[in-house]
């Protein structure tokens, strides 16, 4: 099994990666829920894991969510807040969050409030939510105004990953955390990137070797940039490569509404890339070389790619200008510099992003 530590002083965690991760944390799963705790899981990870629970943690409540980003709710946090409440979990237990990004975050967000905030323990069954959501403390429901706009920074106590969890997936979910793979080598790792360009069939195959890698690297990543700016001061904006463009997709095909929140992540992404080629900062190679990888596992590069979306660009920008890091009223996007480089760029002119939008939705699908 390997470790990554997250280094927040007095808030370190580790990230615990392996097949059979999971029974192989029991130790530290059950001293960490020795308070009264309960477990908030995903309603059909729960259906297929129910004895492998009672296994490692005994007679703990469960308080099960439906499936799907839908689940993100205010309806749902007041749900399992009261619920956590009635089963008596304490200020010194945890939470423990069994299930994907949407799981970890709704369950994480109760976690940060429940009684002004207990533990958080995050079980992570899902590629995205393994190499991405379960590590770094954001949480959070979606508002009628956008994706992930209430919530907090809590960070977890442990984040146990075992991919074992994977053999279960369905393929599009497998596939939808691939692009936040790819993400961290767009914008960070080149020779990552490169490596996932020869290796992906591996990876999406479930090759306990090439799984774990994957899944490391991403994690190694995110916890070094966690670790140094923790609040998205600076740094930790890199991660939202292709999210100002995805969210606002995701916001208008509607929550649960036909594009999973990778797909978003990956056209975004083929988004961002374009833009910064049309702004003359990037390298139409490069571009090309990541929609290339991105569409040949079959992920969406382009808007017209999404089956009945046709969201004007003046209702996408809408949506952009809800994205947290506006700042004053003016769009900041992540942009890159080249194939493993990254940049925060503020200020980015409305009319200009506007040009932009309209040109996507005319591109054919790739
Ligand atoms: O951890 C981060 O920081 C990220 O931005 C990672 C994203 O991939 C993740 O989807 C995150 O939850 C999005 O955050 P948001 O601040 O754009 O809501």
């Amino acid at each position: 099994m390997s470790k990554v530590r997250v280094g927040l002083g007095d808030r370190a965690y580790d990230i615990l990666i392996g097949s059979g991760a999971f029974q192989a944390a029991a130790g530290a799963l059950r001293t960490l829920t020795e308070k009264p705790s309960a477990i908030v899981a995903d309603e059909t990870v729960l259906g297929l894991y129910d004895g492998v629970l009672e296994a490692v943690f005994g007679e703990m409540p469960i308080i099960t969510l439906p499936s799907g980003e839908s689940a993100k709710s205010f309806a749902e946090y007041a749900r399992v807040s009261e619920e956590l409440l009635a089963a008596g979990v304490e200020r010194g237990g945890s939470v423990v969050a069994l299930g994907g990004g949407v799981t970890g975050d709704l369950a994480g967000f109760c976690a940060a409030t429940l009684r002004r905030g207990c533990k958080l323990v995050m079980v992570p069954t899902t590629l995205l939510s393994q190499v991405d959501s379960s590590v770094g403390g954001k949480t959070a429901v979606n508002t009628r105004a956008g994706k992930n706009l209430v919530g907090a920074f809590h960070q977890p106590s442990l984040v146990v990953i075992d991919t074992d969890f994977l053999a279960s997936l369905p393929p599009r979910e497998l596939l939808a955390g691939y692009a936040e793979v790819v993400k961290y080598g767009a914008l960070g790792d080149e020779s990552f990137f490169a490596w996932l360009e020869r290796h992906s069939g591996t990876v999406l195959a479930c090759e306990e070797e090439a799984l774990r890698h994957v899944i490391e690297t991403s994690c190694r990543m995110k916890a070094e940039v966690v670790a140094e700016d923790e609040r998205e001061a600076g740094r930790r904006a890199l991660l939202n490569l292709g999210h100002t463009f995805g969210h606002a997709v995701e916001a208008e095909a509607g929550y649960g509404g036909g594009v999973l929140h990778g797909e978003a992540v990956a056209l975004g992404m083929a988004m961002a890339a374009r833009f910064s080629v049309a702004r003359g900062l990037a390298a139409q190679a490069d571009a090309d070389r990541l929609e290339r990888h991105l569409a040949s596992v079959g992920l969406p590069t382009r808007l017209a790619a999404l089956n009945g979306f046709d969201a004007s660009a003046e209702t996408l920008l809408g949506h952009m200008m809800q994205d947290k890091k506006v700042e004053g009223g003016t769009l900041t996007l992540i942009l890159m510099r080249r194939l493993g480089e990254a940049f925060v760029a503020k200020d980015q002119d409305q009319r200009v992003v506007l040009e932009f939008l309209e040109k996507e939705r005319a591109l054919a699908p790739s």
